[in-house]
């Protein structure tokens, strides 16, 4: 599935009712591929979240368009775009999203709860937490897990339902090397299956598991 941007910018008001815009993303083009894996760098404000929660559905942009496969996905329904965003693109948001009432194994479930009446994907949920080394604590709350445990749940999650696109925000933050390299790994494997993977992040470690790696600066893409 091939997702692109297309002159898309976001502006975000600021300072109450003076009328000044912060032009977070400045027009730009960005293509993804199925089977490739990109990193957007830069520093922090520089406008990376804000482009992949537009690239993900979540975000309306001022201007511009995000399509898949041709398709403005803001000329959906609001209904059919989400359905689209839970069944074909796996995103891993920053920070925690964990639901607190459900356990570990409930939580990676949650993209097939939202909409799917089939028999529940629990083996292969099970064999995500297994690979992301959490499996014995499938049954805990996620208030037993700590940071970097969370960041991994939130990795299975996004992996459940094998999606076309996975969007990922700084999914490594908090992790040790070695759980950087084996939630680097799981990404890499899913664009070698033919998802198009894109990746935000701070870590030099992430760069060689990358067919290309751009950076953002003052709400501009450049190629690094
Ligand atoms: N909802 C919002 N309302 C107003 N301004 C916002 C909003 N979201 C982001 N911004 C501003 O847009 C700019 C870009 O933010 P963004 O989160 O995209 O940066 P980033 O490169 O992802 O940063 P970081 O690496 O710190 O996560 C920042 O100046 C931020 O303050």
């Amino acid at each position: 599935m091939k997702l692109e941007a297309k002159g898309v910018k976001k502006d975000f008001a600021r300072g109450g009712n003076s009328g000044s815009v912060l032009e977070a993303v400045k027009p730009l083009d960005f293509s993804l591929e199925s089977g490739e894996l990109v990193e957007i760098t830069g520093r922090s404000g520089s406008g990376k979240s804000t482009l992949l929660s537009m690239m993900a559905g979540m975000l309306v942009p001022t201007g511009g368009s995000i399509c898949i496969d041709d398709t403005d996905i803001y000329s959906m329904k609001e209904e059919e775009r989400s359905r689209l965003r839970n069944d074909r693109i796996g995103l891993i948001p920053q920070g925690h999203t964990a639901l607190r009432s459900l356990t570990v194994l409930e939580n990676v479930m949650l993209p097939f709860v939202l909409y799917h009446r089939e028999t529940p994907p629990e083996d292969r949920a099970k064999e995500l937490l297994q690979k992301v080394g959490l499996f014995d604590m499938k049954d805990e709350r996620p208030n037993a897990l700590s940071g970097g445990e969370l960041r991994r749940m939130a990795v299975a999650r996004a992996l459940l339902m094998k999606p076309e696109v996975l969007l990922a925000d700084e999914p490594t933050a908090g992790l040790d090397d070695e759980n950087v390299e084996l939630v680097m790994e799981l990404l890499r494997s899913a664009a070698d299956e033919g998802a198009s993977v894109l990746l935000v992040t701070h870590e030099n470690e992430a760069r060689k598991y990358a067919d290309r790696v751009l950076a953002m600066d003052g709400g501009r893409l450049c190629s690094n």
